[in-house]
């Protein structure tokens, strides 16, 4: 059933969205790793091809710190008139020192959040084509616990008047929850085929990690050794999210162990989530009505 079905996977050159890209391309998918480093994401196309997998995977260039490469990317998969099945919007970095995107954003906020709300939107109209009502087309969105301790800050977004590293990630991580419940609400009011589930991998050993402090580092070593996940571990919520049976037609989840779990009580208030949704169409130049109904 899974021959031939298309997924992207952004940051799928490294840690868990390799993990999700190889295994996809083994189920006999065609997976196009999206990422901002070429070298990478050839390296990766290179080693999951070794495995002589049923599927095709390859690489294109997305830079989700720019509205820019986003679009451009957008264009390019769709002057190739494939279908869009799988999303997976994987890539992500964190607690990143105060820095700005290409177009002005705080780091975390622009690049794990509104990088991939452009690209979902602006893909959205090949997955509701290429979803059916008995095999919908799936969004998978990987969040994190840290989102319980985010605080959406709607007067600033930016986080200019006071930053802090691990606000700012968490921040962007509850945006990514608020966006998801949201978009499957729209696309079930709209009776679209297309599903869209957030997960939270646990605590994996990846590069995520690169940013913490030395003496944060030294303690992390050993103890990420003994009490981490492995990417493949990490990664099996959002595959099963993107490729299981039993999720056929389920929308609108927060899953973690491959169940369905609770996400903060502030994810669920609908207001907040339609004000951000404004805003961030307003911030990447969306135009709010269009969304849904093409
Ligand atoms: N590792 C953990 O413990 C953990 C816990 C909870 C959530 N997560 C989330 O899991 C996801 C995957 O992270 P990981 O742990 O595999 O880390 P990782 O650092 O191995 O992978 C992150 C991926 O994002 C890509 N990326 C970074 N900047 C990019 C950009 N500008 N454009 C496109 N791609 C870019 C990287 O190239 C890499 O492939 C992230 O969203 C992260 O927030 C990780």
């Amino acid at each position: 059933k899974q021959i031939g079905r298309v997924a992207i996977v952004t940051g799928g050159a490294k840690g868990m969205g390799y993990e999700t890209a190889r295994h996809l391309t083994s189920l006999g998918m065609h997976v196009v790793i999206a990422g901002n480093s070429e070298e990478e994401g050839l390296a990766a196309v290179r080693k999951i091809r070794e495995e002589n997998s049923k599927g095709k995977v390859e690489f294109q260039f997305l830079d989700l710190s720019s509205l820019k490469s986003v679009r451009q990317f957008v264009r390019m998969f769709k002057d190739r008139r494939l279908p869009l099945h799988i999303l997976v919007n994987n890539a992500g970095v964190m607690l990143v020192p105060e820095r700005q995107t290409e177009d002005g954003f705080e780091l975390h906020f622009g690049l794990n959040y509104l990088g991939h709300f452009l690209l979902t939107n602006l893909l959205l109209d090949t997955l509701k084509q290429s979803g059916s009502h008995d095999s919908c087309a799936r969004v998978v969105t990987v969040s994190s616990a840290t989102h319980y301790v985010g605080v959406l800050n709607l007067e600033d977004l930016q986080s200019r008047s006071c930053y802090c590293a691990h606000g700012a990630y968490a921040q962007s991580k509850l945006a990514l929850v608020l966006f998801s419940y949201h978009l499957q609400q729209k696309l079930t009011a709209g009776g679209f085929p297309v599903t869209v589930n957030v997960v939270d991998p646990g605590m994996v050993n990846t590069d995520l990690y690169q940013n913490l402090c030395s003496p944060a580092q030294l303690v992390k070593r050993p103890v990420a050794w003994l009490l981490f996940r492995t990417p493949a571990e990490g990664a099996s919520t959002a595959i099963y999210a993107a490729a299981s049976p039993t999720m056929e037609g389920v929308g609108g989840c927060y899953l973690y162990n491959g169940q369905r779990a609770q996400s903060s009580i502030i994810s669920y208030d609908e207001d907040l989530q339609a004000q951000l949704w404004r805003q961030s169409c307003t911030l990447v130049s969306f135009p709010v009505e269009d969304y849904g109904e093409n």
